[in-house]
């Protein structure tokens, strides 16, 4: 469904010359659940923005195609049409994305009507009616009259789920969509998102801190650092410490193990640096990596379909 090849984002005007994302290539396929994780700051937001068009400066994209089902696009501004239609987005804080001023069925009945220009408002008010009971909200007809500071975080999220859900979009963005919930409400907007996943074969970008999460939900994960990708791996072989990234191996590390005592947690040493023009030879990971050595400073391992792992030693050869 899409192919984005060889993405690279700049910041513009920036000395050194300052990339956000470097040379990333993926695929997402039709009723795929891909998971993107990475320390704040690794460029998931800017990744899921660019596939949207949504990036503006000083960001920019400087190189890269990206396909939607075969159109193959150069330029960020075509990728407009795809929006809403195509994809939909859901953040992190629902109660900040919602129109504190409008009632949630308003909202709902607003985007029907945006998005299908046939729809006369009876109709849509019938639809946003549907969509909210399809998310599992109680007396939908109810819940119409509602405004979001009427509802609880959890209820907020599932009318977002519904707002993105109203342009029938063939992929959702779920920007860390539980982190500002607590954690059975989280568990609930988790199983609804793959509820939906499977009923109406959604394909999902979930991008999370969590690892632990993605492992159970997806089907493949990617590790992006300092906006270049580390690691393709699939959930089962990330369960199974399957792993080929040193940075991979170090971010599953960082998640406690709840059957050990341990006095300290485990956190990967240093932090995230820009990825500039410096990082041209070398491992961006470099810095930071306990099997460094000199060819990791002086040649910039590759990532490519064959080989899934963007390293000189990968963990599994060893
Ligand atoms: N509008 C902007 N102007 C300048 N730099 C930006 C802009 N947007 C993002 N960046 C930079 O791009 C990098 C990647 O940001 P991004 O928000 O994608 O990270 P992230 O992995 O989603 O982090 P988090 O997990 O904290 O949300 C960061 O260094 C950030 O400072």
């Amino acid at each position: 469904m899409i192919h984005v090849h060889n993405l690279f984002v700049e910041l513009t005007h920036s000395q050194p010359r300052t990339y956000i994302l470097r040379d990333i290539s993926l695929e997402l396929k039709k009723g795929e659940i891909l998971g993107i994780a990475g320390e704040s700051g690794s460029g998931k937001t800017v990744l899921s923005k660019t596939l949207m068009g949504l990036i503006k400066e000083p960001l920019i994209k400087t190189d890269g195609t990206i396909s939607i089902k075969g159109e193959k696009y150069s330029t960020l501004s075509h990728l407009k049409k795809y929006r809403g239609r195509f994809f939909s987005m859901i953040f992190q804080n629902p109660s900040a994305s919602l129109n504190p001023v409008f009632t949630v069925g308003y909202q709902l009945i607003e985007t029907l009507m945006t998005f299908n220009k046939e729809m006369n408002k009876k109709e849509a008010e019938k639809e946003a009616v549907k969509l909210l009971s399809e998310v599992e909200i109680d007396h939908p007809e109810e819940r119409m009259k509602s405004y979001p500071h009427n509802l609880s975080g959890g209820m907020n999220q599932r009318v977002m789920i519904a707002l993105a859900l109203s342009t029938n979009p063939e992929i959702l963005i779920a920007d860390e969509p539980t982190t500002a919930l607590d954690v059975t409400i989280q568990a609930q907007i988790i199983d609804l998102l793959l509820k939906l996943n499977k009923q109406k074969s959604i394909s999902i970008i979930f991008i999370s801190h969590d690892l632990s999460l993605l492992q159970t939900i997806c089907d493949n994960i990617l590790i992006l650092y300092a906006g270049e990708l580390m690691e393709k791996i699939s959930a089962s072989d990330l369960k199974s410490d399957m792993i080929r990234h040193p940075y991979t191996y170090a971010l599953k590390s960082c998640i406690p193990d709840i059957n050990k005592k341990e006095d300290f947690l485990f956190s990967i040493p240093g932090t995230i640096k820009s990825n500039t023009a410096e990082d041209d030879n070398r491992c961006v990971f470099h810095d930071r990596c306990n099997y460094m050595t000199n060819i990791c400073e002086t040649k910039k391992p590759k990532i490519n379909e064959s080989i899934n792992y963007k390293c000189h030693h990968p963990l599994l050869q060893k």
